[in-house]
Protein backbone atom coordinates (compact mmCIF):
# COMPACT_ATOMS: atom_id res chain seq x y z
CA UNK A 1 0.00 0.00 0.00
CA UNK A 2 1.58 3.39 -0.81
CA UNK A 3 0.58 4.87 2.49
CA UNK A 4 0.68 2.16 4.53
CA UNK A 5 2.18 3.57 8.03
CA UNK A 6 4.46 1.48 10.94
CA UNK A 7 2.00 1.80 13.51
CA UNK A 8 2.77 0.92 17.15
CA UNK A 9 -0.10 0.81 19.21
CA UNK A 10 0.55 0.35 23.01
CA UNK A 11 -1.68 -1.37 25.52
CA UNK A 12 -3.01 -4.79 24.32
CA UNK A 13 -6.73 -4.36 26.24
CA UNK A 14 -9.69 -4.39 24.55
CA UNK A 15 -9.48 -0.78 22.82
CA UNK A 16 -5.64 -1.18 21.63
CA UNK A 17 -6.28 -4.92 20.30
CA UNK A 18 -9.64 -3.26 17.92
CA UNK A 19 -7.55 -0.01 17.30
CA UNK A 20 -4.90 -2.56 16.39
CA UNK A 21 -7.12 -4.60 13.78
CA UNK A 22 -9.10 -0.84 12.30
CA UNK A 23 -4.96 0.18 11.55
CA UNK A 24 -4.49 -3.45 9.96
CA UNK A 25 -7.51 -3.69 7.85
CA UNK A 26 -6.20 -0.51 5.83
CA UNK A 27 -2.72 -2.29 5.04
CA UNK A 28 -0.50 -0.85 7.69
CA UNK A 29 2.39 -2.55 8.99
CA UNK A 30 0.81 -2.81 13.15
CA UNK A 31 2.75 -3.79 16.20
CA UNK A 32 0.74 -4.63 19.07
CA UNK A 33 2.89 -4.23 22.24
CA UNK A 34 1.15 -5.59 25.55
CA UNK A 35 3.40 -5.28 28.80
CA UNK A 36 4.26 -8.56 29.06
CA UNK A 37 6.62 -7.76 26.15
CA UNK A 38 10.04 -6.22 25.54
CA UNK A 39 8.91 -2.43 24.25
CA UNK A 40 12.48 -2.50 23.31
CA UNK A 41 12.47 -4.76 19.99
CA UNK A 42 8.99 -3.15 18.57
CA UNK A 43 10.51 0.22 18.89
CA UNK A 44 13.54 -0.39 17.55
CA UNK A 45 13.01 -2.99 14.68
CA UNK A 46 10.16 -1.47 13.39
CA UNK A 47 10.55 2.40 13.28
CA UNK A 48 7.25 3.64 14.21
CA UNK A 49 5.39 6.67 12.09
CA UNK A 50 3.21 6.35 14.52
CA UNK A 51 2.69 5.43 18.71
CA UNK A 52 -0.79 5.25 19.61
CA UNK A 53 -1.23 4.56 23.65
CA UNK A 54 -4.40 2.75 24.80
CA UNK A 55 -2.90 2.31 28.02
CA UNK A 56 -5.28 2.77 31.08
CA UNK A 57 -4.74 6.05 32.82
CA UNK A 58 -2.99 4.32 35.83
CA UNK A 59 -0.01 3.15 33.38
CA UNK A 60 0.36 6.02 30.98
CA UNK A 61 2.96 8.15 32.76
CA UNK A 62 5.08 4.97 33.27
CA UNK A 63 4.92 3.79 29.76
CA UNK A 64 5.76 7.13 28.40
CA UNK A 65 9.02 7.89 30.19
CA UNK A 66 9.91 3.71 29.07
CA UNK A 67 9.08 5.04 25.20
CA UNK A 68 11.55 8.29 25.95
CA UNK A 69 14.70 6.03 26.30
CA UNK A 70 14.39 5.19 23.10
CA UNK A 71 15.54 7.00 19.57
CA UNK A 72 12.49 8.09 17.51
CA UNK A 73 12.38 9.37 14.44
CA UNK A 74 11.63 13.41 15.08
CA UNK A 75 8.48 13.36 12.64
CA UNK A 76 7.01 10.22 14.73
CA UNK A 77 3.49 10.85 15.62
CA UNK A 78 1.91 10.06 18.99
CA UNK A 79 -2.14 9.17 19.19
CA UNK A 80 -3.66 8.83 22.93
CA UNK A 81 -7.09 6.90 23.34
CA UNK A 82 -7.15 6.81 27.00
CA UNK A 83 -9.95 8.28 28.73
CA UNK A 84 -8.69 9.91 31.94
CA UNK A 85 -6.94 12.34 34.47
CA UNK A 86 -4.14 11.92 36.38
CA UNK A 87 -4.31 12.21 40.44
CA UNK A 88 -2.52 14.89 42.10
CA UNK A 89 -1.25 16.73 38.35
CA UNK A 90 -4.88 16.32 37.28
CA UNK A 91 -2.86 15.71 33.56
CA UNK A 92 -4.60 14.60 30.62
CA UNK A 93 -2.89 11.93 28.94
CA UNK A 94 -2.40 13.95 25.99
CA UNK A 95 -0.31 16.71 28.45
CA UNK A 96 1.51 13.86 29.42
CA UNK A 97 2.95 12.60 26.07
CA UNK A 98 3.62 15.85 25.17
CA UNK A 99 5.52 16.85 28.15
CA UNK A 100 7.53 13.56 27.39
CA UNK A 101 7.85 14.27 23.89
CA UNK A 102 7.64 18.64 23.67
CA UNK A 103 8.91 18.35 19.82
CA UNK A 104 6.62 15.56 18.45
CA UNK A 105 2.84 16.08 17.20
CA UNK A 106 0.15 14.52 19.40
CA UNK A 107 -3.16 13.98 18.28
CA UNK A 108 -6.07 12.78 20.63
CA UNK A 109 -8.59 10.10 19.10
CA UNK A 110 -11.90 10.25 20.70
CA UNK A 111 -15.44 9.44 20.26
CA UNK A 112 -18.41 7.12 21.06
CA UNK A 113 -16.23 4.06 20.33
CA UNK A 114 -17.62 1.00 22.47
CA UNK A 115 -14.89 -1.63 21.68
CA UNK A 116 -17.08 -4.32 21.52
CA UNK A 117 -19.58 -3.10 19.16
CA UNK A 118 -16.61 -2.41 16.53
CA UNK A 119 -14.62 -5.51 17.00
CA UNK A 120 -18.30 -6.32 15.62
CA UNK A 121 -17.58 -4.73 12.34
CA UNK A 122 -20.60 -2.77 13.67
CA UNK A 123 -19.99 1.11 12.33
CA UNK A 124 -19.30 3.83 14.32
CA UNK A 125 -17.34 6.86 14.16
CA UNK A 126 -14.80 8.98 15.86
CA UNK A 127 -12.88 12.26 16.12
CA UNK A 128 -8.79 12.80 15.78
CA UNK A 129 -7.69 15.93 17.06
CA UNK A 130 -4.68 17.93 17.65
CA UNK A 131 -3.01 21.43 17.19
CA UNK A 132 -0.93 20.57 14.29
CA UNK A 133 -3.38 19.44 10.95
CA UNK A 134 -1.07 17.40 9.26
CA UNK A 135 -1.06 14.81 12.23
CA UNK A 136 -4.52 14.37 12.58
CA UNK A 137 -4.82 14.12 8.82
CA UNK A 138 -2.50 11.62 8.79
CA UNK A 139 -4.07 9.42 11.83
CA UNK A 140 -7.30 9.88 9.99
CA UNK A 141 -6.32 8.16 7.11
CA UNK A 142 -4.20 5.26 9.36
CA UNK A 143 -7.98 4.46 10.63
CA UNK A 144 -10.53 5.32 8.18
CA UNK A 145 -12.52 2.72 6.76
CA UNK A 146 -16.03 1.94 5.60
CA UNK A 147 -16.66 1.01 9.19
CA UNK A 148 -15.28 3.03 11.00
CA UNK A 149 -15.44 7.05 10.03
CA UNK A 150 -13.00 9.38 11.36
CA UNK A 151 -13.36 13.10 11.95
CA UNK A 152 -10.65 15.97 12.03
CA UNK A 153 -10.83 18.60 14.97
CA UNK A 154 -8.27 21.37 15.98
CA UNK A 155 -9.55 21.26 19.96
CA UNK A 156 -7.74 18.43 21.14
CA UNK A 157 -8.72 19.63 25.04
CA UNK A 158 -12.04 19.46 24.37
CA UNK A 159 -12.23 16.40 22.66
CA UNK A 160 -10.19 14.84 25.38
CA UNK A 161 -11.93 16.23 28.08
CA UNK A 162 -15.29 14.99 26.38
CA UNK A 163 -14.08 11.36 26.61
CA UNK A 164 -12.96 11.34 30.23
CA UNK A 165 -15.81 14.06 31.75
CA UNK A 166 -18.44 11.63 30.63
CA UNK A 167 -17.48 8.42 32.22
CA UNK A 168 -18.83 9.90 35.74
CA UNK A 169 -22.00 10.89 34.12
CA UNK A 170 -22.14 7.39 32.93
CA UNK A 171 -21.97 6.14 36.07
CA UNK A 172 -24.84 8.26 37.09
CA UNK A 173 -26.49 7.20 34.32
CA UNK A 174 -26.57 3.43 35.09
CA UNK A 175 -27.56 4.33 38.87
CA UNK A 176 -30.25 5.98 37.51
CA UNK A 177 -31.33 3.12 35.63
CA UNK A 178 -30.49 0.75 38.04
CA UNK A 179 -33.07 2.60 40.52
CA UNK A 180 -35.60 2.41 37.44
CA UNK A 181 -35.78 6.13 37.61
CA UNK A 182 -37.97 6.82 33.91
CA UNK A 183 -36.67 8.65 30.73
CA UNK A 184 -37.57 11.56 31.92
CA UNK A 185 -34.88 11.25 34.59
CA UNK A 186 -32.65 10.24 32.30
CA UNK A 187 -32.96 12.50 30.07
CA UNK A 188 -32.56 15.70 32.78
CA UNK A 189 -29.76 13.47 33.86
CA UNK A 190 -27.67 13.42 30.48
CA UNK A 191 -28.32 16.85 29.97
CA UNK A 192 -27.86 18.54 32.68
CA UNK A 193 -24.49 16.56 32.66
CA UNK A 194 -23.44 17.89 29.49
CA UNK A 195 -23.91 21.51 31.49
CA UNK A 196 -21.24 19.96 33.92
CA UNK A 197 -18.79 18.70 31.19
CA UNK A 198 -18.95 22.51 29.10
CA UNK A 199 -18.85 24.01 32.51
CA UNK A 200 -15.56 22.25 33.51
CA UNK A 201 -14.19 21.74 29.39
CA UNK A 202 -14.80 25.83 29.40
CA UNK A 203 -13.09 26.36 32.37
CA UNK A 204 -9.60 24.20 31.27
CA UNK A 205 -9.58 26.06 28.10
CA UNK A 206 -11.57 23.60 25.54
CA UNK A 207 -13.76 25.46 22.98
CA UNK A 208 -17.53 24.59 23.93
CA UNK A 209 -18.62 23.63 20.34
CA UNK A 210 -16.83 20.77 20.42
CA UNK A 211 -18.73 19.61 23.18
CA UNK A 212 -21.72 19.10 21.18
CA UNK A 213 -19.96 16.77 18.64
CA UNK A 214 -19.20 12.92 18.69
CA UNK A 215 -16.09 13.12 21.23
CA UNK A 216 -18.83 14.82 23.78
CA UNK A 217 -22.60 14.53 23.34
CA UNK A 218 -21.78 11.69 21.45
CA UNK A 219 -19.74 9.51 23.92
CA UNK A 220 -21.80 10.75 26.69
CA UNK A 221 -24.93 8.99 24.29
CA UNK A 222 -23.30 6.09 23.65
CA UNK A 223 -21.75 5.84 26.98
CA UNK A 224 -24.74 6.14 29.08
CA UNK A 225 -27.33 4.13 27.45
CA UNK A 226 -25.16 0.63 26.45
CA UNK A 227 -24.33 -2.43 29.36
CA UNK A 228 -21.30 -2.54 27.20
CA UNK A 229 -20.12 0.52 29.17
CA UNK A 230 -18.16 -0.67 32.05
CA UNK A 231 -18.21 3.17 33.69
CA UNK A 232 -22.63 2.42 33.40
CA UNK A 233 -22.40 -0.93 34.77
CA UNK A 234 -20.27 0.43 38.21
CA UNK A 235 -23.24 2.79 38.68
CA UNK A 236 -26.04 -0.06 37.17
CA UNK A 237 -24.47 -2.19 39.85
CA UNK A 238 -24.11 0.09 43.06
CA UNK A 239 -27.02 0.89 42.35
CA UNK A 240 -28.41 -2.60 42.79
CA UNK A 241 -26.57 -3.10 46.22
CA UNK A 242 -23.08 -4.06 45.21
CA UNK A 243 -19.91 -2.73 46.92
CA UNK A 244 -17.38 -1.04 44.57
CA UNK A 245 -14.69 -3.23 45.25
CA UNK A 246 -17.23 -6.08 44.34
CA UNK A 247 -18.01 -4.67 41.23
CA UNK A 248 -15.01 -3.23 39.94
CA UNK A 249 -13.22 -6.96 40.51
CA UNK A 250 -15.72 -8.24 38.26
CA UNK A 251 -15.68 -5.83 34.77
CA UNK A 252 -13.86 -6.50 31.89
CA UNK A 253 -11.44 -3.76 31.65
CA UNK A 254 -11.13 -0.50 33.54
CA UNK A 255 -13.73 2.08 34.55
CA UNK A 256 -11.97 5.29 34.40
CA UNK A 257 -14.76 7.24 35.74
CA UNK A 258 -13.82 5.85 39.49
CA UNK A 259 -10.92 7.81 39.34
CA UNK A 260 -11.76 11.04 36.97
CA UNK A 261 -14.28 11.37 39.39
CA UNK A 262 -11.77 12.18 41.64
CA UNK A 263 -9.33 13.70 39.92
CA UNK A 264 -12.59 16.35 38.91
CA UNK A 265 -13.27 16.72 42.82
CA UNK A 266 -9.58 18.42 43.51
CA UNK A 267 -9.94 20.23 39.88
CA UNK A 268 -13.43 21.43 40.85
CA UNK A 269 -12.53 22.90 44.50
CA UNK A 270 -9.73 24.65 43.39
CA UNK A 271 -11.08 26.20 40.43
CA UNK A 272 -14.67 26.75 42.22
CA UNK A 273 -16.69 25.26 40.05
CA UNK A 274 -20.33 23.91 40.55
CA UNK A 275 -20.66 20.18 39.43
CA UNK A 276 -23.19 18.48 41.70
CA UNK A 277 -24.08 15.11 39.81
CA UNK A 278 -19.80 14.86 39.82
CA UNK A 279 -20.37 15.76 43.54
CA UNK A 280 -23.02 13.19 44.53
CA UNK A 281 -21.24 10.04 41.96
CA UNK A 282 -18.00 11.16 44.36
CA UNK A 283 -19.98 11.03 47.77
CA UNK A 284 -21.66 7.48 46.53
CA UNK A 285 -18.54 5.74 45.19
CA UNK A 286 -16.73 6.88 48.24
CA UNK A 287 -20.12 5.32 50.73
CA UNK A 288 -20.48 8.47 52.14
CA UNK A 289 -23.94 8.05 50.73
CA UNK A 290 -26.62 5.52 49.14
CA UNK A 291 -28.13 6.43 45.95
CA UNK A 292 -31.34 7.24 46.69
CA UNK A 293 -30.05 9.99 48.94
CA UNK A 294 -27.65 11.19 46.05
CA UNK A 295 -31.27 11.52 44.13
CA UNK A 296 -32.76 13.15 46.85
CA UNK A 297 -29.39 15.83 47.09
CA UNK A 298 -29.65 16.35 43.27
CA UNK A 299 -33.18 17.04 43.38
CA UNK A 300 -33.44 19.31 46.44
CA UNK A 301 -30.49 21.57 45.60
CA UNK A 302 -31.87 25.83 45.49
CA UNK A 303 -33.96 26.37 42.71
CA UNK A 304 -32.31 28.36 39.85
CA UNK A 305 -31.99 29.80 36.22
CA UNK A 306 -31.24 26.50 33.56
CA UNK A 307 -28.11 28.49 31.82
CA UNK A 308 -25.27 29.77 34.03
CA UNK A 309 -24.80 32.83 31.18
CA UNK A 310 -27.55 32.74 28.90
CA UNK A 311 -27.49 36.07 26.46
CA UNK A 312 -27.85 39.44 28.29
CA UNK A 313 -30.75 40.70 25.65
CA UNK A 314 -32.53 37.15 26.23
CA UNK A 315 -32.83 38.26 29.62
CA UNK A 316 -35.98 39.43 31.46
N1 LIG B 1 -12.82 -0.36 25.65
C1 LIG B 1 -13.39 0.65 25.06
O1 LIG B 1 -14.49 0.53 24.52
C2 LIG B 1 -12.69 1.99 25.01
C3 LIG B 1 -13.08 2.87 24.00
C4 LIG B 1 -12.48 4.12 23.96
C5 LIG B 1 -11.51 4.47 24.91
N2 LIG B 1 -11.17 3.58 25.87
C6 LIG B 1 -10.14 3.99 26.82
O2 LIG B 1 -8.93 3.31 26.51
C7 LIG B 1 -8.20 3.02 27.71
C8 LIG B 1 -7.96 1.52 27.77
O3 LIG B 1 -9.22 0.91 27.83
P1 LIG B 1 -9.41 -0.67 27.61
O4 LIG B 1 -10.85 -0.90 27.48
O5 LIG B 1 -8.50 -1.16 26.54
O6 LIG B 1 -8.90 -1.17 29.03
P2 LIG B 1 -8.28 -2.57 29.39
O7 LIG B 1 -8.34 -2.64 30.87
O8 LIG B 1 -8.89 -3.64 28.56
O9 LIG B 1 -6.76 -2.42 28.92
C9 LIG B 1 -5.85 -1.54 29.52
C10 LIG B 1 -4.47 -1.80 28.99
O10 LIG B 1 -3.55 -0.92 29.67
C11 LIG B 1 -2.44 -1.73 30.09
N3 LIG B 1 -1.79 -1.13 31.26
C12 LIG B 1 -2.36 -0.70 32.40
N4 LIG B 1 -1.41 -0.24 33.24
C13 LIG B 1 -0.22 -0.41 32.62
C14 LIG B 1 1.12 -0.15 32.98
N5 LIG B 1 1.45 0.37 34.16
N6 LIG B 1 2.08 -0.46 32.08
C15 LIG B 1 1.77 -0.98 30.90
N7 LIG B 1 0.53 -1.26 30.50
C16 LIG B 1 -0.46 -0.97 31.36
C17 LIG B 1 -3.03 -3.09 30.40
O11 LIG B 1 -2.05 -4.09 30.41
C18 LIG B 1 -3.99 -3.24 29.22
O12 LIG B 1 -3.33 -3.69 28.06
C19 LIG B 1 -9.05 3.55 28.86
O13 LIG B 1 -8.58 4.84 29.21
C20 LIG B 1 -10.45 3.64 28.27
O14 LIG B 1 -11.24 4.64 28.88
C21 LIG B 1 -11.72 2.34 25.93
O1 LIG C 1 -16.66 0.96 28.75
P1 LIG C 1 -16.42 2.40 29.05
O2 LIG C 1 -17.41 2.97 30.01
O3 LIG C 1 -14.99 2.68 29.39
O4 LIG C 1 -16.71 3.21 27.68
C1 LIG C 1 -15.96 2.90 26.54
C2 LIG C 1 -15.83 4.07 25.62
O5 LIG C 1 -15.25 5.18 26.28
C3 LIG C 1 -17.12 4.48 24.95
O6 LIG C 1 -16.85 5.46 24.00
Amino acid sequence: MPNSKSVVILGAGAWGTTLAKLAAINGNQVHLWSRQEPLEKILENNNPQIILSAISMKGVRDVASIVQSFPLAPQTIFVTATKGLEPHTTYTPSQIWQAAFPNHPVVVLSGPNLSQEIAQDLPSATVVASKNANAAQSVQLVFSSHRFRVYTNPDPVGVELGGTLKNVIAIAAGICDGLHLGTNAKAALVTRGLTEMVRIGKNLGAITETFYGLSGLGDLLATCNSPLSRNYQVGYQLANGKMLEEVLASLPGTAEGVNTCRVLMEIAKQRSIPIPITEQVYQLLAGQVTPRVALDKLMLRNIKPEFDDFPREQMW
